[in-house]
């Protein structure tokens, strides 16, 4: 994010913004604007009462050496009234300004967060998880801040309004002081913010690197460790560390001329309302309430009209927060789901016809391919480590469409399955697997209605009640954030279990079982494919790495640079390709090397 200087276009466009933000927001922001009229008008009332008691509680009880009683009463009920009233307009326009405020950050923040999940996974691999965090939290924010001071700057337009016109009423010579120091402070508190607000962008900016860089130093701890770069880590931390910290002096240093000026300005107007106020009072011209009343409007005014100054200074954050969502909301490449959805049950047919990607265009990844998964049938994927493997299963998953052919499944095409469709047909089992900070059960089911005979099924199957049952809650267990009180095989175990208690008509494993031992690998896939044999399973298609488990699949297909280079059974492409022996052998020693 880089820090915007607050020309007058920023000015005018972060007005536009506020008054989305205000229409979205009408009626809350009217009742904040009237509880900050009301908080203003009292302010000014307060004084006049002041006034008031002045001339007719104060000066007459010094003059006739007891206290007038019945202005007393009448001074005591004023002074409860203004209070009761401007404390009613504090309460609701801090109250309901703070709940327009909230209710914005949460629309936008939902809006951003569902833009996210209708966007493809192509745009996701494009954008970093840590700029996402950004959009949703802290740009959502610095867009909807200027929020918090706006009901106060307008009711501090009918406030300084209602003083000048009480000033009028006491005294005009007092008065003009009045309108040179009340726009005085104000030019100031504006050039003020004008000149902070970049400082304080910059110092937000950096406060989000140094949270990057130290998120990255923690996860990737073990790298360092084992690399023994925790020194060139401290220094990298250090630099950005560093660059925050001058951030926040040069900030701080700009507070510290400002704030003492703006703090002793309506001081310097009190002084010259005294002096000048006395001597006219002396000369016979005006009351001595009328003196107290304007010494004590230049004491409140002055915090008020600095408001104005605060919406100024942020204007700059909420152009920059509002691009940036606005990025989101507004990308394309939405993949839309169809209406259809799958007629019959069981395992289906998956027809692949013509079909090409590209993330680069011009560089396909896949191309060309055409096969056909029968049903109720296990296929094997092979092929060397970048030749398509994933991109085939994320295809066939419908993550991303193919840029030419179609994928049908029972002959219906994918992009007119239904999203709740699709998903109730295929299940995806990624390589790397994510653990919610969940129970067990949640984790497997993630909120779908599972009975428990049917949770202890998936487990059996996915060789998981073992280390399940051990667990001190047992499925009741949580896990933790991703899952780190679990092994890898724990954890893909979890995952398959996952995707098998939704009985998914297709189930995509991609290397969804390197963690596991050989031998439970085994025993899992066996169990798979003899329900699907037996027409009791969903269709299943494998990136495989392991021998046996491709020795279990009815078909290869042996995938070369984004092309089928053959398909058979295992046994027939090991007798006709020495390429696919080789990398089945390789495969086996990289993978089962000590
Ligand atoms: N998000 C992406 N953006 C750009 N290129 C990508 C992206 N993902 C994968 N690729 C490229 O597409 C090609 C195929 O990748 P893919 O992950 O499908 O291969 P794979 O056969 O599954 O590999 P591995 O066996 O290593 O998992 C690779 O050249 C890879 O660099």
């Amino acid at each position: 994010m880089s820090a915007v200087r607050p020309t007058r276009s920023i000015t005018r466009r972060g007005f536009g913004i506020v008054g989305t933000g205000v229409a979205q927001e009408k009626r809350r922001f009217t009742l904040a604007v009237v509880g900050s009229i009301v908080y203003g008008a009292m302010t000014v009332a307060d004084a006049w009462v002041l006034g008031w008691a002045t001339d007719h509680v104060v000066v007459p009880s010094f003059r006739d050496g007891e206290v007038a009683k019945g202005a007393a009463v009448v001074a005591f009920l004023l002074f409860m009234s203004v209070a009761l009233l401007r404390a009613w307009g504090v309460i609701v326009r801090r109250l309901i300004g703070g709940i327009v405020y909230y209710r914005l950050v949460a629309s936008y923040r939902r809006q951003v967060t569902r833009r996210y999940l209708a966007l493809p996974m192509r745009w996701h691999s494009q954008h970093p998880t840590g700029q996402l965090l950004s959009n949703a939290n802290a740009d959502v924010e610095a867009t909807w801040s200027v929020m918090m001071p706006l009901p106060m700057a307008v009711g501090v337009v009918a406030m300084l309004v209602t003083a000048v016109i009480a000033m009028l009423t006491a005294d005009v010579v007092l008065t003009l002081v009045g309108l040179v120091v009340f726009p005085l402070l104000f030019v100031i508190n504006v050039g003020y913010q004008r000149l902070l607000s970049p400082r304080v962008t910059r110092a937000q900016e950096l406060r989000g690197r140094v949270s990057a860089v130290a998120h990255e130093s923690f996860d990737g701890a073990l790298v360092v460790k084992t690399l023994g770069r925790e020194e060139e880590e401290t220094a990298r931390f250090t630099a950005v560390a560093e660059e925050l910290r001058d951030a926040n002096v040069a900030a701080g240093r700009v507070r510290s001329v400002f704030d003492p000026i703006i703090e002793m300005l309506p001081n310097l107007g009190v002084l010259i309302v005294v002096v000048l106020g006395v001597e006219r009072a002396l000369a016979g011209d005006i009351d001595a309430g009328a003196v107290v009343q304007v010494a004590y409007l230049f004491t409140v005014v002055g915090f008020p009209v600095r408001a104005f100054g605060w919406v100024l200074g942020e204007l700059p954050r909420t152009v920059v927060g509002w691009d940036r969502i606005q990025a989101v909301l507004t990308a394309t490449g939405d993949m839309p789901y169809g209406r259809e959805s799958l007629p019959g049950e069981g395992a289906v047919r998956v027809d692949v016809e013509g079909v090409a990607y590209a993330y680069v265009p011009g560089r396909p990844v896949l191309d060309d391919l055409d096969f056909t998964l029968r049903p109720g049938t296990v296929t094997a994927v092979v092929g060397l480590t970048g030749s398509g493997k994933s991109t085939l299963a994320s295809l066939l998953d419908r993550l991303v469409d193919p840029d030419a052919g179609s994928i049908r499944l029972d002959g219906v095409d994918v992009r007119s399955l239904g999203h709740e469709a699709l998903a109730d047909v295929v299940a995806l089992v990624p390589q790397h697997t994510f653990i919610f900070d969940d129970t067990v059960r949640d984790n497997i089911t993630l909120g779908a209605d599972v009975d428990d005979a049917r949770l202890r099924q998936v487990l059996d199957l996915t060789q998981a009640s073992g280390f399940v049952d051990a667990l001190p809650d047992g499925t009741s267990t949580q896990l933790g954030e991703r899952g780190t009180t679990l092994s890898g095989g724990q954890r893909q175990r979890l995952a398959l279990a996952r995707a098998l208690v939704r009985d998914p008509r297709l189930l995509i494993l991609d290397d969804a079982t390197s963690a596991l031992d050989p031998d439970v690998e085994r025993r899992i896939l066996t169990a798979l494919a003899s329900s699907t044999a037996a027409g009791d399973g969903p269709t299943v298609f494998v990136v495989a790495y392991r021998k046996a488990t491709i020795a279990l699949a009815d078909e290869v297909l042996f995938l070369r640079g984004g092309r089928i280079a053959d398909r058979g059974t295992h046994a027939e492409l090991v007798e006709r390709s020495p390429e696919y022996a080789d990398i089945v052998q390789a495969y086996d020693r990289t993978r089962e090397a000590p």
